[in-house]
C-alpha cells in the first residue's frame, strides 16, 4: 500500500513537487496514486454490440494536471460523460466510482457537479444565442446546457444574484472577455469561447475540472493564455483532467498521462515515457496514420524501422 500523501492548495505549483509526488508511481495502466481525487472502477458503457468503455481501475491524481489521449473513437468523451452522471454505465451494479471520498455511482450529474467536480460544453446553439454574462449566470445554476429549460426559470436562490454576479464578473475579467459580456457568446473567436466554456464552469467552484478538447479551435496567439489558464488552476490546487488531440499541448502541460484505445486504459506515465511507449505508438499509428505526437524525434527513421520490423515479425508469426 502506498503512503498517502494530500497536495494541499497551492503545493503543486512547484514542477519539482510533482515530479516527486509521481516518482513512485509505476508507469502502468490502473497505476496507484499517493492521494487519489477521482477512482474509478469496472465502469463499462456498450452501444450496440460495441464496448465504448471497458475501464477496469483508474485513478486520478489530486492537485496535477491529467491528459487523457486516444485514438478517435477511444471512449474518451463517453468516460467523461460516465464519471460526470451526463451518461449510465452499462452495468451498473459493477461499476463503482468515488469523488473526493464520496461514492458517485448513483448521483446525478448536478450532484456531480455539487460534489466538486465539473466538466466543460462546448457551447450548444442555445447558449450561442445568450450573452457570455448570462452564459456566466447559467453556469452557476449547475451544469450548464444540459440544465438550460430548469434555469429558465428563476430558482429560489435569486436573492444570491449580486454574489453570482461578482464572480462571474471577477472570472470574466481573469480570462479577459469582460468587455465582451454583453455580446453574444455565438460571436465569440474560438478561442474565446474555449475561455467562457472554462470560465463557466468555474462559477461552482469546483476542485477539479474536466476540459472536453480545450485547445480544439483556438488560434495561436490565444494558446498560449489558454495554456497559462490551465495551469494557473493547477497552481491553485485544482485538479485538471483534459481530453486534447493536441500532442503538443499534452506534452507541454500535463504532469501525467493517461492513454485510452477501444474503451480501455492501455498505458499511463509521465508524458515523455507515455509518448515514447511501443503501445501508445501503436494505438495512435493503428487508427490514426497522421497523428502528430508532439515530438518530432518520436517518429524518426530509426523508430520507423523498428515498427516495420516489429510488423514483419508479427506477419511471419501469424503467418
Ligand atoms: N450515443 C452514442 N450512440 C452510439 N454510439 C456512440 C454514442 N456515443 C459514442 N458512441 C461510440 O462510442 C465510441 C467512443 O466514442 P467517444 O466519443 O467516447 O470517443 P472519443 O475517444 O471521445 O473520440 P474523439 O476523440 O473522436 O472525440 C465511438 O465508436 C462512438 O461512435
Amino acid at each position: 500500500m502506498s503512503e498517502r500523501t494530500t497536495a494541499g492548495v497551492g503545493s503543486m505549483a512547484d514542477p519539482d513537487a510533482r515530479r516527486r509526488l509521481m516518482s513512485g508511481v509505476p508507469a502502468t495502466p490502473g497505476a496507484a496514486k499517493p492521494d487519489p481525487i477521482l477512482t474509478v472502477d469496472r465502469i463499462t458503457r456498450h452501444f450496440g454490440g460495441m464496448t465504448a468503455v471497458d475501464v477496469e481501475h483508474l485513478e486520478v491524481q489530486r492537485g496535477i494536471i491529467t491528459a487523457l489521449i486516444g485514438p478517435n473513437g477511444a471512449g474518451k468523451t463517453t468516460f467523461f460523460n460516465l464519471v460526470t452522471g451526463f451518461d449510465k454505465p452499462s452495468d451498473g451494479k459493477a461499476a463503482s466510482w468515488s469523488f473526493d471520498g464520496r461514492t458517485l455511482s448513483k448521483t446525478s450529474a448536478s450532484s456531480v457537479a455539487k460534489a466538486g467536480m465539473v466538466r466543460t460544453f462546448q457551447l450548444t446553439k442555445a447558449l450561442n444565442r445568450m450573452t457570455v454574462l448570462d452564459n456566466m449566470m447559467l453556469g452557476a445554476r449547475g451544469q450548464a446546457g444540459e440544465n438550460l429549460f430548469k434555469a429558465m426559470f428563476r430558482p429560489a436562490w435569486a436573492a444570491q444574484e449580486a454574489e453570482v454576479e461578482d464572480k462571474a464578473r471577477e472570472l470574466l475579467q481573469r480570462f479577459k472577455l469582460w468587455e465582451k459580456r454583453d455580446d453574444y457568446a455565438g460571436s465569440l473567436s474560438g478561442g474565446q469561447r474555449k475561455l467562457l466554456e472554462m470560465a463557466r464552469a468555474l462559477m461552482t467552484d469546483p476542485t477539479m475540472i474536466m476540459l472536453d478538447e480545450p485547445m480544439a479551435g483556438v488560434n495561436p496567439a490565444l494558446t498560449q493564455s489558454l495554456l497559462g489558464h490551465i495551469q494557473g488552476l493547477r497552481d491553485e490546487g485544482m485538479t485538471v483532467l483534459f481530453v486534447e488531440h493536441d500532442m503538443h499541448m499534452v506534452r507541454h502541460i500535463s504532469d501525467w498521462v493517461v492513454v485510452m484505445a477501444e474503451g480501455r486504459i492501455v498505458a499511463e506515465g509521465p508524458p515523455d515515457t507515455v509518448m515514447s511507449d511501443p503501445a501508445v505508438i501503436d494505438a495512435y499509428l493503428g487508427a490514426h496514420h497522421d497523428t502528430d505526437l508532439g515530438d518530432d524525434d518520436l517518429l524518426s527513421d530509426e523508430v520507423m524501422a523498428d515498427l516495420a520490423h516489429e510488423v514483419e515479425q508479427e506477419e511471419k508469426e501469424h503467418g
